[in-house]
């Protein structure tokens, strides 16, 4: 194993947004339906981590498992419809326990159902990363699963993992945390080496964790190594990756208070560099936005967002979440980044404020035309 140096170290105590990823080897009472004590015992946990002002995003699997014990089934079936069809039956039950739990807190929590290709489309991705900030921003606790019923073998997910990793990036998560039924990743695979030992911290691109971690169990999908793979994407944006024991007392406020549990797995590049980085790297944009010289000093001097008031002039055939050149009045390239609205709808509303846009376009996505996070200067 590579030595951690130069990673980016990670205050639990001190992050703002988690995505916490239960999964299903641990949400199934040996497959016997779900273990619904447990869920009331994350839900008070979750309860008091938002107390404490941390943001909590779910991704919960179990919807296979709660629809198998309403149809009465003891066995998994391997056909792909009767497994849809579990977890149309099973979600609602899920989500309707979990949202029992969370009331008991009065915490409002939300169902969402993602697919792969709603990630992979820029435009979806953009609406399903303002639907979560609006419900965020509403103190609405998301709890996100795969759309099982409409997904085929080859365009799944399939283990909520990477789902996990993805809802990361999307919402710029400090750290994703994986609950699971070991206390971390061990240097060998448990089931067969009960010598194996936690790897207390390792760089989340360490080749070698991809060596010691196999695949799952009964009832698990991806094993280890969906989630070392998810580690990898998360630390794309810059989020740490936890794997920890979903049946360890108290583990998300214990992780909170950055006691040293499971697997700590350390990104390389602070979370905004790394987004810029890859804002950065993009290399062809589909249009620009020309900005008045306040503008250009909003977001060159003041790192400020690009407000459609600042801008005179657009051009180019691009969409809502295209990458877009800033110019300023000469045509000098001022800034890169990603544009919340298209280039029909930058045009109706330049040169206006932002409290104008819902009612020239009808609707509203954000109040910036790029925002901050999603602008690089060059
Ligand atoms: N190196 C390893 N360390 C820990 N667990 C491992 C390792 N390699 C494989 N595993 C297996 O991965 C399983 C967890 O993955 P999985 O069953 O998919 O759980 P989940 O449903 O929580 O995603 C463990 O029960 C364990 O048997
Ligand atoms: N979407 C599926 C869960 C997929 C799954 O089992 O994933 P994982 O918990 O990563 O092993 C469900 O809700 O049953």
């Amino acid at each position: 194993m590579h030595p951690t140096d130069g990673a980016v170290p990670h205050e639990l105590s001190t992050s703002r947004r988690w995505v916490v990823k239960i999964g299903s080897s641990l949400l199934t009472n040996n497959g016997a339906g779900i273990d619904h004590d447990r869920i009331s015992d994350w839900a008070a946990q979750i309860a008091r981590l938002r107390a404490d002002g941390l943001e909590v995003v779910l991704v919960s699997s179990g919807a296979v498992a709660a629809g198998m014990t309403e149809l009465g089934w003891q066995e998994r079936p391997h056909e792909l419809e009767l497994l849809q069809a579990a977890a149309a039956v099973g979600q609602s039950r899920l989500v309707g326990h979990y949202q029992g739990c969370f009331q008991a807190h009065d915490i409002r929590s939300a169902q969402i159902l993602l697919t792969n290709s709603d990630l992979a489309d820029r435009q979806r991705y953009l609406n399903a990363r303002s639907t979560l900030r609006a419900l965020l921003g509403l103190g609405v606790l998301p709890i996100i699963n795969e759309n099982d019923t409409v997904v085929t073998d080859e365009i799944r997910f399939g283990d909520n993992d990477t789902l996990g990793a993805l809802v990361a990036n999307l919402v710029e998560a400090d750290a994703l945390v994986i609950l699971t039924d070991q206390q971390g990743i061990f240097d060998a695979d448990p089931r067969h080496n009960p010598e194996a030992t936690v790897i207390s911290e390792a760089r989340a691109n360490d080749p070698y964790l991809l060596t010691v971690a196999s695949g799952g169990g009964a009832l698990g999908r991806g094993g280890m190594v969906t989630k070392v793979r998810a580690a990898r994407l998360a630390a794309r944006s810059g989020a740490l990756t936890l794997i920890a024991g979903g049946r360890e007392e108290q583990v998300l406020t214990r992780l909170r208070q950055d006691e040293r549990l499971g697997s700590r797995l350390l990104p390389d590049a602070e979370p905004l560099a790394a987004r810029k980085q890859w804002l950065a790297g993009q290399l062809q944009s589909k249009g620009w936005i020309r900005v008045d010289p306040g503008a250009v000093r909003a977001i060159r001097e003041q790192g400020k967002s690009l407000l459609p008031v600042g801008v005179t002039a657009t051009d180019g055939e691009f969409r809502r979440g295209d990458v877009v050149d800033c110019l300023d009045q000469d045509g000098q390239l001022v800034a890169r980044g990603l544009c919340n609205y298209s280039v029909e709808e930058t045009r109706r509303i330049l040169r206006r404020p932002s409290a104008e846009i819902e009612s020239i376009l009808g609707y509203i996505s954000e109040p910036e035309l790029v925002h901050r996070d999603n602008l690089v200067t060059v």
